[in-house]
C-alpha cells in the first residue's frame, strides 16, 4: 500500500473512495435510492507500487474512432502520473495474448498515434479463449489489464476477471467500452461516436444534393447499426435534410395505408426529391421474407446481416418504376466503413482521454472487474456484469424517438398493440433496487 506518486498536478482533485454516482437521475418523489456507481478519479492511496506494475493494453472489436488515443492516454497516464513503464500491447485483439506478439509501448512511441484511425495494436473478433489469455497473463507476471472494447469485448473481460478471481491473482482488470453503435447498457455514450455521426453528415450532406439536383431525386443513405439505431438517429436529427430515417427497433412497412411508399409518394409530390436514412440492422424480418434467410453468425457471434440498403433501393425502383410508371432518380450511398476508420473529432479525443486516465486511476487503486464509463455526466467504475446484462436501444416509445418524429414528420409506423409491448419492454428493463458493491483488491473480493 502506497500513496500516490507524482501527484502534485492531481493532489486536489482526490476522489472521495465513498463517492458515488446514481445511474437514474429523474425521481419521483419517495422514490427509492436505486443503483449507484463508484466515481472514477484518482485516490489518494494507491495499491500497486510503480515499479511493480506490468500493464497491458489490448484493443478487440470493429474499429471505431479514437481507439489509439485511448491507447495513448493509457500509456502516458500510467508513466505519467504514476511513474509506471512496464507497459506492452496486445497485437490483434483476445487471440493476441496467446497466439502474437507484443509490443512495448513508451510515452514516445505513441506520441502521435491519436491522429491517425484504426488501432496500432490491430484487432480482431473471435478467438476469445479464457484459460490461455489468463495463463497468458499469469505467465507474463501482466497486473495490469486495459482492454478496449464493444460489447462483445466486456464480456469477454468479463470471463477474464473471473478466472483471475478463480486464480485468486492479484490483478486488476479494466474495461474502456467502445462503440460508434451506442449499444452499451449503462453508459451515456461511448467514445467515437460523435465522430461517427458527424462522418455521417458528409454522406447524407452528398445524398440531398444528388437527390435535390434531379427530377423525382431519392438519396439512401445506409449507416451502421447492428441492433441499436443510435448512428441514425442522431445524423438524422442533425442533418435536417432527412425526409425518413429507419432503425432496427422501429419495424415499419413498404405498402399500403400509413407505408413508406405512401409516404415517398407524398413526399415527391410535395418537394421533388426525398432522403431516407437506414441503419443496416432495420428491416431485416422484411428482407429475410422476401430472400432466403441466411442466418450465419461472424466469429464473434454476431449476427451477419442481410443488406438493408440495397434491397430497399430495389424495392423503392420496382414500386415507383414498373408499378407506378413515375421516372425517379435513386442514389443509394453506403458510407459504413468510412465512418469508423477515421481518428475521432476533437470532442472524442477529450474523452478518450478521461476514460484513459479514469481507467488508469481505477486500476492503480486496486480495483478490478470494473468498466469505466459516463453516467450522467459524471465518470464512473461499473462492474462488468451490468454493462453486459443488456444492451442499449433506442426505446421508441421515448422522448428522443418522438422528437426525430417530429423533426422529420416521417409516419411512425407502429399501432397501439406495437406501442404497448414497447412500453411493456421497457419495464421489464427496469434496474433492480441496490447500491452496487466495488470489487476492490483491498477488499479482497479478488
Ligand atoms: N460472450 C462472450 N464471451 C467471451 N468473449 C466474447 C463474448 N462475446 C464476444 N467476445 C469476444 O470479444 C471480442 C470482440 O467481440 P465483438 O462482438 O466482435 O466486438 P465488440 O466488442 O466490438 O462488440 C471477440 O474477440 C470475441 O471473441
Ligand atoms: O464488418 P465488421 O468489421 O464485422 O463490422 C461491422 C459491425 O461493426 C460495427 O460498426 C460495430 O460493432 P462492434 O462495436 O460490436 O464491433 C457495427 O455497426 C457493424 O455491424
Ligand atoms: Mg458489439
Amino acid at each position: 500500500m502506497s500513496i500516490a506518486l507524482s501527484a502534485t498536478s492531481y493532489r486536489q482533485y482526490f476522489v472521495d473512495q465513498d463517492d458515488t454516482v446514481p445511474e437514474k437521475i429523474v425521481v419521483q418523489r419517495d422514490s427509492p435510492r436505486g443503483l449507484h456507481f463508484r466515481r472514477a478519479g484518482p485516490r489518494q492511496r494507491v495499491y500497486f507500487e510503480s515499479d511493480d506494475v506490468h500493464a497491458c493494453i489490448v484493443t478487440c472489436g470493429g474499429l471505431c474512432p479514437g481507439l489509439n488515443t485511448v491507447i495513448r492516454e493509457i500509456v502516458c497516464g500510467l508513466s505519467h502520473m504514476y511513474g509506471v513503464n512496464k507497459i506492452i500491447g496486445i497485437e490483434g485483439g483476445y487471440r493476441g495474448f496467446y497466439a502474437r506478439n507484443t509490443i512495448q509501448l513508451t510515452p514516445k512511441s505513441v506520441n502521435d498515434i491519436h491522429k491517425r484511425g484504426g488501432t496500432v495494436l490491430g484487432t480482431s473478433r473471435g478467438g476469445h479463449d479464457t484459460l490461455k489469455i489468463v495463463d497468458n497473463i499469469q505467465d507474463r507476471g501482466i497486473n495490469q489489464v486495459y482492454i478496449i472494447g464493444g460489447d462483445g469485448t466486456q464480456k469477454g473481460a468479463a470471463a477474464i476477471f473471473e478466472e483471475i478471481r478463480r486464480r485468486r491473482l492479484k490483478v486488476s482488470v479494466a474495461g474502456i467500452p467502445k462503440t460508434i453503435d451506442n449499444d452499451i447498457a449503462v453508459i451515456d455514450k461511448s467514445f467515437g461516436f460523435d465522430t461517427a455521426v458527424e462522418e455521417a453528415q458528409r454522406a447524407i450532406n452528398a445524398a440531398h444534393v444528388e437527390a435535390g439536383s434531379v427530377e423525382n431525386g431519392i438519396g439512401v443513405v445506409k449507416l451502421m447499426g447492428r441492433y441499436s439505431g443510435f448512428i441514425a438517429m442522431y445524423a438524422t436529427l442533425a442533418s435536417r435534410d432527412v425526409d425518413c430515417c429507419l432503425i432496427p427497433e422501429s419495424p415499419f412497412y413498404l405498402e399500403g395505408k400509413g407505408g413508406l411508399f405512401e409516404y415517398m409518394e407524398k413526399q415527391l409530390k410535395e418537394n421533388g426529391h426525398m432522403v431516407i436514412v437506414v441503419a443496416e440492422g432495420a428491416g431485416q424480418d422484411l428482407i429475410a421474407e422476401s430472400m432466403r434467410s441466411m442466418n450465419h453468425e461472424d466469429a464473434s457471434g454476431n449476427k451477419l446481416l442481410l443488406d438493408v440498403g440495397l434491397w430497399l433501393s430495389q424495392r423503392i425502383k420496382n414500386y415507383f418504376t414498373s408499378r407506378q410508371k413515375m421516372v425517379i432518380n435513386l442514389k443509394y450511398i453506403d458510407p459504413t466503413y468510412m465512418i469508423r476508420a477515421i481518428p475521432s473529432n476533437a470532442s472524442d479525443n477529450v474523452s478518450c482521454t478521461l476514460l484513459a486516465q479514469c481507467a488508469v486511476h481505477g486500476a492503480m487503486a486496486g480495483y478490478t472487474g470494473f468498466t469505466v464509463g459516463l453516467v450522467n455526466g459524471r465518470h464512473t467504475y461499473i462492474p462488468f456484469d451490468r454493462v453486459t446484462e443488456t444492451r442499449n436501444t433506442v426505446v421508441i416509445t421515448d422522448r428522443m424517438w418522438a422528437r426525430l418524429l417530429s423533426s422529420t414528420n416521417q409516419p411512425s409506423f407502429l399501432s397501439s398493440k406495437d406501442i404497448e409491448e414497447a412500453n411493456m419492454m421497457v419495464e421489464e428493463e427496469q434496474p433492480k433496487q441496490t447500491v452496487d458493491e466495488e470489487k476492490s483488491m483491498e477488499n479482497g473480493s479478488t
